[in-house]
C-alpha cells in the first residue's frame, strides 16, 4: 500500500483503467476544469512524459521488449518512471502546480504484476525507488467492460476514416481483458484512502461531472474558488 505523501502546495492526480475507457479524455477535461477555478496544472503521460522516459516507451511500445517478458518490461516502465518523477513530477509539485497523469504506478501492478504474474516484491521494490516519496495523492480509475471500451476505439478509428478487417477482439484477448479490469478494482480496493473508482460507461459530460464532483470534495482548496 501506498504511503500517504506529506502535505505539498500542489496536488497529484493519476488517471488508471484498461484499454479505451476514457483516461486521456478526461485528463484534458480536468485539467479544463482546473484552469477555469485557476489551479495551474500540468498534464503528462505513461509510459513517457520526459525526454528519456518516451525513448523508453517507443522501445516497449513498439514491441521490442515482449520477448524480454513481463519482470523487465516491469524494470523498464520503472526506469521510465524514475526519470518522470524526478524530472517532471517532483519539480513540478514543488513550485505548486499540480500535476495530473495519464497512467502512473498501479499500470505496473495491474499488467506487469497481477496479470503478467511479476512477484509483488519486485513491484512494490521499483514503486518505492520510482516513486521516491511522490505518491499520488488521488487515483481516479475508470472501470467499464473492456468490450465497449474497444467497441468505442473501433468506431472513433472507423470514423478516422481506418480500415478494419475481421474482428479484432478475440475471446482470448478479451478474456485477459476482464482480468485487467478486476485486477485495477483489486487495486483500488487495497487502497482506499487514495484511489476512487467511477463508472466510464456514461457520456463524457456526465463523467466530467462525476470526476470534477470527486476532486472537488477531496480537496478542499477547491472549494469557494469561483469559476473564472
Ligand atoms: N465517455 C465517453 N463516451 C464515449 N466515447 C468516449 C468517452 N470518452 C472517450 N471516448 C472515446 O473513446 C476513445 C478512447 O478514449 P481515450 O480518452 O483515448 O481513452 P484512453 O486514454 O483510456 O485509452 C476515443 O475515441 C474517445 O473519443
Ligand atoms: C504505465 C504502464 C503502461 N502499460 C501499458 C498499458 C498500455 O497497454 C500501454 C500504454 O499505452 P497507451 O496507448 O498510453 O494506453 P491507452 O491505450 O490506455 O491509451 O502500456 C504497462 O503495461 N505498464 C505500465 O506501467
Amino acid at each position: 500500500m501506498l504511503e500517504a505523501p506529506p502535505r505539498r502546495p500542489a496536488r497529484f492526480i493519476t488517471f488508471e483503467g484498461g484499454e479505451g475507457v476514457g483516461k486521456s479524455t478526461q485528463v484534458r477535461r480536468l485539467l479544463g476544469n482546473l484552469a477555469k477555478h485557476g489551479i495551474d496544472a500540468v498534464r503528462t503521460r505513461e509510459p513517457g512524459g520526459t525526454p528519456k522516459a518516451e525513448a523508453i516507451r517507443s522501445f516497449i511500445l513498439q514491441g521490442r521488449s515482449e520477448a524480454w517478458g513481463a519482470g523487465a518490461e516491469a524494470v523498464l516502465f520503472a526506469a521510465a518512471r524514475l526519470d518522470h518523477v524526478s524530472q517532471l513530477i517532483g519539480p513540478n509539485l514543488d513550485k505548486g502546480t499540480w500535476v495530473l497523469s495519464d497512467r502512473f504506478c498501479d499500470s505496473t501492478r495491474a499488467y506487469q504484476g497481477l496479470t503478467g504474474g511479476v512477484d509483488d516484491r519486485l513491484i512494490d521494490a521499483l514503486e518505492n525507488l520510482a516513486l521516491d516519496g511522490h505518491a499520488p495523492d488521488l487515483t481516479i480509475m475508470l472501470d467499464m467492460d473492456p468490450e465497449t471500451a474497444f467497441r468505442r476505439v473501433e468506431q472513433r478509428a472507423v470514423e478516422d476514416g481506418l480500415q478494419l478487417t475481421g474482428d479484432r477482439f478475440e475471446k482470448e484477448e478479451l478474456d485477459w481483458h476482464r482480468r485487467l479490469r478486476q485486477n485495477f478494482l483489486d487495486i483500488a480496493r487495497n487502497n482506499p484512502e487514495r484511489c476512487v473508482v467511477i463508472t466510464a460507461e456514461q457520456p463524457e459530460e456526465a463523467l466530467e461531472a462525476a470526476i470534477w464532483d470527486v476532486v472537488a470534495t477531496r480537496f478542499p482548496e477547491l472549494q469557494g474558488r469561483a469559476e473564472a
